[in-house]
């Protein structure tokens, strides 16, 4: 498979992949045209804050299977489109945490200290002890706006150096505010109200864009304010004017609302706002895990593996995914024979599961089902983009579970309906991976789900199997195996036969010209699809 990755990420995670066998491709620095050419035959993409993965990049890029952010922010990738184009994106959002937070501690400092300006000023040959009297923290409130992982770390750190904690995170409990000793604000403006300083530890979203302004910042009036997260969460002008106006005592920004910085931007012009450029991961440590991190998750992709970190994807314990896998498949296979058997437009999957297997966390296999029932139909599907693509198609997915499952051990079962018709196909795993369907429409079959099928509703009479056999054969088409079922004798009966290969059109239209012959579809597990078994 081939990698490509725009952004600088650690060695590490290069090797990993290269060790793997992939083939990674290095291209710092590209956009435009150039990256639209780089990407069009990449299975996978790791990227940093530094590429902007737009609905244009996914669409220009074939092959992709995933986008692995080697980092937290995913604001620079459009997950949307990602989805629509059943890409998986991923991002690493541990390894940097602790970057992040100690970044963040240090900047406080640094602008309560003024130690970059102090440093300037010496290595310029003066020594300005007198123009530096600083802030200490010990003893101050310090306001967290977002009290994820990141700013838990910095509450961990700030609040042991003697800062109380007030909080604003409307997604966090008093609970949790509590056990790190931070007091949970109302609303955003209390936090500032109370404030010293503040620092910004949510991501960048349409909710916390310009979250910040120039009302907002007065609330802080003297205090300092500290940006480790995104820019464009702050009003950078607001910002750069309240500190030069000596509203605010400082700021230290690490992010910007463009990077690379402007170099007009407001914010490099003032005295008392000291910046970095965007160093929060900047580690060694940091970007050994988030590199590696990124890499494991675009191999788990590339074999079809849930995808621990996936954000737009069902993803699932790594601990449940050797008992789950097997069913991962077999949902898909249903999917694909119920879907091919109905003749009709699908206003419902029904995906029951029964026995061992309900005890499971089961949106990967329910995703990979509907993702069988759309495959035969649709241009790209796969278990990212499937449960989109029902809800788009207003498709009813209905998920059940029972603890018992007759004399199986585990089965599975999809059904596609309309309010008039319905197709069931129920399989099983057999041990050792031995995929069965066990059930088509209430008759119980054994068949092996392989490559081509033909599956005939017949009179149960003499002499009907022959004839389908015999019809098979004068066209030079060899039967594998079959299976025949029926209800009661002299009924109706279904016969499953596996074919070496794809029978044409003109044996169904033979073996459909016998009147005893109810109907007769023919079912390709290899993807392609006869056009009169399919209705979309
Ligand atoms: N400067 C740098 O190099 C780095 C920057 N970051 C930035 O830090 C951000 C936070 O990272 P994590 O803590 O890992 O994310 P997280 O998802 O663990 O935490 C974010 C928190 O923000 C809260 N939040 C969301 N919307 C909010 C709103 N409107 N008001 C108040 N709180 C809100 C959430 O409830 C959540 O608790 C990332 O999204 C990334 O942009 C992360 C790592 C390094
Ligand atoms: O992980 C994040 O969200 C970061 O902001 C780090 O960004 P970077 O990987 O250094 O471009």
């Amino acid at each position: 498979m081939k990698v490509l990755v725009t952004d600088p990420i650690a060695d590490a995670g290069i090797q990993r992949l290269r060790a793997a066998g992939h083939d990674v491709e290095t291209a710092y620095d590209i956009e435009g045209e150039e990256l639209l050419d780089a990407v069009k035959d990449a299975n996978g993409l790791i990227v940093r804050s530094g590429t902007e993965v737009t609905d244009e990049v996914l669409d220009a890029a074939d092959d992709l299977v995933i986008v692995g952010r080697a980092g937290i922010g995913v604001d620079n990738i459009d997950i949307e489109a990602a989805t629509e184009h059943g890409v998986i994106v991923a991002n690493a959002p541990e390894g940097n945490v602790r970057a992040a937070a100690e970044h963040t501690v240090a900047m406080a400092f640094a602008t309560a200290r003024s130690i970059p300006q102090a440093h300037e000023r010496l290595q310029n040959g003066e020594w300005a002890k007198s123009d530096f009297l600083g802030t200490e923290l010990n003893g101050k409130t310090l306001g967290i706006v977002g009290l994820g992982r990141v700013g838990q770390e910095v509450a961990k750190r700030l609040g042991s150096l003697g800062m109380n904690l007030v909080a604003f995170d409307p997604y966090i409990s008093e609970e949790r505010a509590e056990q790190l000793g931070a007091e949970l604000a109302d609303d955003l403006d209390a936090c500032l109200e109370e404030a010293d300083f503040i620092t910004i530890h949510t991501p960048l979203t349409p909710e916390t864009e310009n979250m910040i302004g120039e009302e907002e910042l007065a609330k802080l009036d003297g205090g300092y304010v500290v940006n480790c997260a995104r820019g464009g969460i702050i009003d950078e002008p607001a910002l750069a004017e309240a500190v030069e106006n000596d509203q605010l005592a400082g700021a230290a920004i690490d992010v910007f609302a463009e990077e690379p910085v402007d170099p007009d931007n407001p914010l490099l012009d003032v005295e008392d706002v000291i910046v970095t450029p965007h160093l929060g991961a900047s580690t060694s440590a940091a970007q050994e895990n988030v590199a590696t991190s990124a890499a494991d998750q675009v191999m788990a992709a590339f074999r079809g593996e849930p995808v621990m970190n996936a954000l737009n994807a069902p993803s699932m314990d790594e601990s449940a995914f050797p008992r789950v896998r097997p069913y991962i498949d077999l949902a898909e296979t249903a999917g694909k024979i119920a879907v091919q058997l109905f003749d009709d437009r699908v206003e419902e999957v029904d995906v029951s599961y029964a026995g061992d297997i309900a005890e499971e966390d089961l949106d990967l296999v329910t995703a990979s089902a509907l993702k069988g029932v759309f495959e035969p139909l649709e241009w790209q599907v796969n278990a990212v983009n499937a449960p989109r693509i029902a809800e788009e198609r207003g498709i009813d997915v209905v998920e059940s579970k029972s603890r018992s499952s007759e004399d199986f051990q585990s089965l599975v079962t999809v059904t596609v309906k309309n309010g008039d018709e319905e197709v069931s196909v129920c399989g099983t795993q057999f041990a050792g991976e031995d995929p069965r369907i066990v059930r088509i429409d209430g008759y119980r079959v054994d068949a092996i789900p392989h490559g081509h099928m033909l599956v005939a509703r017949n009179e149960d009479v003499p002499g009907v199997i022959g004839f389908i056999g015999s019809t098979l054969g004068d066209h030079d088409v060899n039967i594998a195996a079959m299976f025949n079922a029926r209800e009661t004798i002299g009924g109706e009966a279904l016969s499953v036969y596996n074919l070496d290969e794809a029978p044409s059109e003109e044996v169904l239209e033979s073996i459909l010209e016998d009147e005893r012959i109810i109907n007769v579809s023919h079912i390709s597990l290899n993807g392609t699809v006869d056009a009169d078994t399919s209705d979309d």
